[in-house]
């Protein structure tokens, strides 16, 4: 199996990684987001393959580069990480009580410098939260929680408490739908081949 790089800062998409018994190294790219007038997994796909592009310039070698972005959307509304705690309130003073959509762009790029293949794919999956008063949401964010998290809140953290269903992947929601990545690593490949 190729070494496999992690184009992301996230510790979740890490941990996620290493559950999965990926081996794997971190390197985070460094560019600017460049956020466009896109639908929701337009843009994933795009900031995706952004940060994995960043990162494959970097690694001459023969390996395989995986980035990722997630983003919330309700309302025809994009939301990514909450720019301070009034935002933090906005997003989840719109989220509660309904049901959103969580978007995870994955980008996957194989080879060496000379010869690249690229693919790029997206997993959606449906939250519904629980109503919250004013007050909860204000608690909830002094917790530090929503601040680096889009959509202002962490499944996997004090919001589960917030979450009545979920429909699609849960780990897609924490960052990476690392099942469909693990799949698309490991198709067409002999057993004694697999990465596990
Ligand atoms: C909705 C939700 C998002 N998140 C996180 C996942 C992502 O880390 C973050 C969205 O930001 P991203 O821009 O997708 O990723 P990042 O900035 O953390 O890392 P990098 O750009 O280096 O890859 O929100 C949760 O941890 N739990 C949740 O429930």
């Amino acid at each position: 199996m190729r070494k496999i790089i992690l184009a992301s800062a996230s510790p979740r998409r890490s941990e996620l990684m290493k559950q999965a018994g990926l081996d794997f190294d971190v390197c985070v790219s460094t560019k600017e987001e460049k956020k466009g007038p896109w639908e929701p997994e337009e843009m994933v796909r795009r900031l995706s393959r952004q940060k994995a592009q960043d990162v494959a310039e970097r690694y001459a070698e023969d390996c395989i580069i995986v980035g990722a972005d997630t983003v919330v959307s309700c309302d025809q509304e994009i939301l990514g990480k909450p720019a301070n705690d009034q935002d933090a309130f906005r997003m989840l003073h719109m989220l509660q009580g309904r049901t959103h959509e969580v978007y995870t762009g994955v980008t996957v790029i194989e080879g060496s410098a000379d010869v690249r293949k690229e693919t790029v794919f997206a997993e959606k999956t449906e939250v519904t939260m629980y109503p919250m008063t004013d007050k909860m949401i204000w608690d909830y964010i002094r917790t530090g929680e929503p601040a680096d998290k889009a959509g202002a809140y962490g499944i996997q953290g004090r919001a589960a408490v917030f979450i009545r269903s979920i429909h699609g992947d849960y780990n897609n929601v924490v960052g990476l739908p690392v099942a469909a990545l693990w799949q698309y690593l490991n198709s067409g490949k002999e057993e004694n081949d697999a990465t596990l």
